[in-house]
């Protein structure tokens, strides 16, 4: 199904899509910023989100509003131009999750939107365009009176009555319910695997606590009151007009009058301009607002992006921009064939998580299986393969639904057959390699096993050529790597070179790089213990 446009709302705990006409949904996977490169990660989920709505064929206008937009131009550009080719749009506007969170609540276009979940971040957008950002430092040095901030005021007051240094409060039996009986409390929480959301998780408590007249959470929400009422005069003060709408978004006003009377009565004194008004819709709606209608007010806080009319190649945009991991990587590569203990999507996922501690900065994987297991436990671009069929002939992803089935589980790139033997069905590499950047959006990296195949997959489309089949196409395999085939393809084409096959040591590696390499790809020496095992117990027999 086409669509004239399509709105996404993004962040950590997950991707809203909604597509018009006739408004289809998807749901993508959230996304972090600590790991890998969030351009491909955010381009994944988009994805993911388009398959789950269905969504084929062309898009008019895309807006996404993203928690973290990245900030850097460049990035923004990567992203932009990478959204566009996997939806195939006309225009890629991108914004940070506050802007569409204004849209959604203002209509008009102007006043200021306070949204207070976990942090806290206020927008100002005047009749003119002028704009400024209040707060939204972090719950390190910000956040004022954000769900992290009441919820660390709530735990510290348990910890100061638990040691006699404060009041008694019957948050501590709130914080003994959620996070267990006796001492230890600050020690499971700094042990907990998400401490901030932890943390924030304890916000509803002292609402609650509070509504029970509990003096302590009283104080407590009382003290966020003022916080954000600060916030927000900043913001009204920055617009120097009278009767400024604030409307007020988020999680922490899940605690409806409890919060917002004390904050009306601060804002009576603070901000007597600003003039409380219900949102009239969720960042979501002001996606869509911001995908159907011109910028207006907005203009200075979109980046606007078009992308071109099939997936970009090398010459058309940066290596860095086209591919999911940096130049001098190390990728690992994460498969075991039936017959081997470690077959399976579980072990194969272990495997990866163990490589992405070690600093592999992406993980080559084997069948949608594998793929989608990998990608759900470790946060790190998927390389994907099909292998469907006997290693005699053209057997990693022979054709383009072969691709599409790992793409679809969330590979990030894939590598096929690049080879110039005859392939199944007898299309050609160039036909599959054109389909994949159209229909798929990913890049695509051909596996070759000489000079002639690398020279013909680039000029078939090829974004990457990769030494993977050098010495498996006939006579018998070599000991070590072809690091002559890295450096003579390094020499003749315009396009990264990936070295893998039989890389076992450092000096390998590191030989691979200094003939050309953009990166390398290591499998069996770090994910095959059975034959490291035969290996080396033959090198002894
Ligand atoms: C020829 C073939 O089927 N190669 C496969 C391609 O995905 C894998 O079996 C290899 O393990 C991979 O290329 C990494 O190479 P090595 O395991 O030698 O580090």
């Amino acid at each position: 199904m086409t669509a004239t446009w399509v709105a996404v709302d993004g962040g950590q705990s997950g991707l809203r899509l909604v597509s018009g006409p006739d408004r289809r949904v998807g749901k993508g996977p959230g996304f972090d910023y600590s790991h890998g490169d969030p351009v491909a990660t955010i381009t994944a989920a988009v994805r993911i989100a388009a398959q789950d709505a269905g969504l084929s064929g062309p898009a008019g206008v895309v807006c996404l509003g993203l928690t973290g937009c990245p900030a850097e131009p460049e990035d923004r550009t990567r992203l932009g131009v990478a959204v566009a080719a996997v939806l195939d749009a006309a225009e890629v506007r991108l914004c940070e999750d506050m802007v569409i969170a204004h849209a959604g609540a203002l209509p008009p276009g102007h006043g200021v939107v306070l949204a207070a979940g976990t942090g806290v971040v206020c927008l100002a957008v005047g009749e003119n365009g002028s704009y400024r950002k209040v707060d939204g430092g972090g719950h390190l040095l910000g956040d004022a009176g954000g769900g992290f901030a009441i919820g660390r005021a709530g735990l510290t007051a348990v910890l100061a009555a638990a040691d006699g240094r404060g009041p008694a409060t019957t948050l501590t039996a709130a914080a003994e319910l959620r996070y267990g009986l006796g001492p230890g409390l600050a020690q499971r929480i700094h042990q907990a695997p998400a401490p901030v959301a932890t943390i924030a998780a304890f916000a509803p408590e002292v609402f609650a606590e509070a509504a029970r007249q509990d003096p302590v959470a009283s104080a407590i929400v009382t003290g966020a009151a003022e916080d954000l009422a600060h916030t927000v005069a900043a913001a009204v003060r920055a617009l120097e007009r009278d009767g400024v709408p604030v409307a007020c978004t988020g999680r922490v006003f899940e605690s409806g009058e409890l919060l917002l009377a004390p904050l009306r009565e601060q804002l009576a004194t603070l901000a007597p301009e600003a003039q409380l008004v219900p949102p009239a819709g969720d960042p979501l709606d002001g996606a869509v607002r911001l995908a159907t209608a011109a910028p207006g007010t907005y203009a200075g806080l979109l980046s606007v992006h078009h992308g071109p009319a099939v997936f970009p190649t090398v010459e058309e945009t940066t290596v860095d921009a086209l591919l999911p991991f940096p130049p001098g990587a190390l990728l690992v590569s994460c498969q075991a064939q039936p017959g081997n203990p470690l077959h399976g999507p579980a072990s194969m996922a272990r495997m990866a998580a163990a490589a992405a501690a070690g600093g592999a900065r992406a993980i080559r994987a084997n069948g949608p299986v594998d793929v989608a297991a990998i990608r759900s436990e470790v946060d790190l671009p998927v390389l994907g393969i099909n292998k469907v069929a006997l290693p005699e002939g053209v057997f990693i992803t022979p054709s383009f639904e072969d691709a599409a089935a790992v793409v679809r589980a969330g590979a990030t790139m894939v590598a096929i057959d690049g080879t110039t033997r005859p392939r199944p069905g007898g299309g050609t590499l160039a036909a599959q390699i054109r389909q994949i950047h159209r229909e798929l959006g990913v890049p695509v990296m051909a596996d070759v096993d000489n000079v002639a195949a690398g020279v013909a997959a680039r000029a078939a489309g090829a974004d990457v050529v990769a030494t993977t089949l050098a010495g498996y196409t006939g006579g018998p395999v070599p000991e070590g790597p072809d690091i002559e085939l890295v450096a003579a393809l390094a020499g003749r084409l315009d396009c990264p070179v990936v070295a893998e096959g039989r890389y076992r040591s450092a000096e390998d590696v590191r030989a691979a790089v200094d003939a050309g390499a953009y990166a390398v790809v290591v499998g069996t020496a770090i994910t095959n213990p059975m034959a490291i095992t035969t290996r080396l117990a033959k090198a002894l027999s």
